[in-house]
């Protein structure tokens, strides 16, 4: 799982880059850590698996979002705990779809929103890794959909139902490997609601009515949860953005 960063697309160098340094910043010694999913975050994982071996980092366990983080991080030997074991954490990492201005993000691309918004609230300080492409001045500028994980039971009837209350539309995500809905980590389906690109930033009106409906388990909107943001460049730079709005430059 070692990546030479030479044979990686500037892309996944970037990614890699914004990961490596926001973990070097963040995860200290004994630190109860949430671990995201995504792409970004395997890197993070390579970071961690890296600095616990070098002797740098000790005593860290993890929290993941899903199966797939788990396995990476039990695959790299790091210290896997869970919510029942661990429910406080201290610091959280995770990657994003889309973030605005406003440290307003859509997440849930991979599927795992629940868990991520989860592993985050038990988290005392959450902090995104990105690609540049993530930074919009407003969201669905390129992820035009909020994903929304949703009771089986409900799916039916909520996708009707939201396009109702919030315009837009609503797509039942099907699996790519199989023939039916995408399951979730939960066991529950994922509506993929594409909003309006022209409304106006009402997203925790909408959040609040989405987290009221029956049968919702959780949006992939996270509101006012986000301390910083590392956003990595093509040109190899990496900026974190406080929440503050303050702009730091992250040597190399
Ligand atoms: O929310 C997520 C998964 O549910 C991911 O963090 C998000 O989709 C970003 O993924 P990537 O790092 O692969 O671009």
């Amino acid at each position: 799982m070692v990546s030479t960063t030479n044979e990686l697309s500037p892309i996944d160098q970037a990614k890699k880059k914004a990961a490596f340094a926001c973990g070097k910043k963040y995860v200290e010694n004994g630190c109860r850590l949430g671990v995201g999913s995504g792409s970004t975050v395997k890197f993070l994982v390579e970071y961690l698996k890296h600095a616990v071996k070098d002797g740098s980092l000790k005593d860290v366990v993890c929290v993941p979002t899903s199966y797939l983080t788990r396995r990476w991080l039990l695959d790299a030997g790091l210290t896997v705990t869970d919510l029942d074991v661990t429910p406080e954490l201290d610091v959280c990492i995770d990657g994003a779809d889309e973030v605005d201005p406003s440290f307003t993000c859509i997440k849930g691309g991979g599927g795992c929103l629940a868990r991520e918004k989860i592993v985050q609230n038990a988290a005392k300080k959450f902090h995104v890794i990105a690609d540049h492409s993530k930074e919009v001045k407003k969201l669905g500028e390129n992820f035009k959909f909020v994903p929304i994980e949703v009771l089986p039971f409900a799916a039916q009837a909520l996708l009707k139902t939201i396009p109702q209350s919030e315009g837009g539309s609503a797509e039942l995500r099907m699996s790519k490997q199989v023939c039916g809905p995408a399951i979730t980590d939960n066991n529950n389906f994922i509506i993929d609601w594409t909003f309006d690109k022209n409304r106006h930033g009402d997203w925790k009106e909408v959040q609040q009515r989405l987290a009221n409906t029956p049968g919702i388990v959780e949006t992939g909107l996270f509101i006012d949860v986000v301390e910083s943001v590392f956003f990595a460049y093509d040109d190899g730079s990496v900026k974190e953005i406080l929440k503050s709005g303050k702009k730091l430059e992250i040597e190399s």
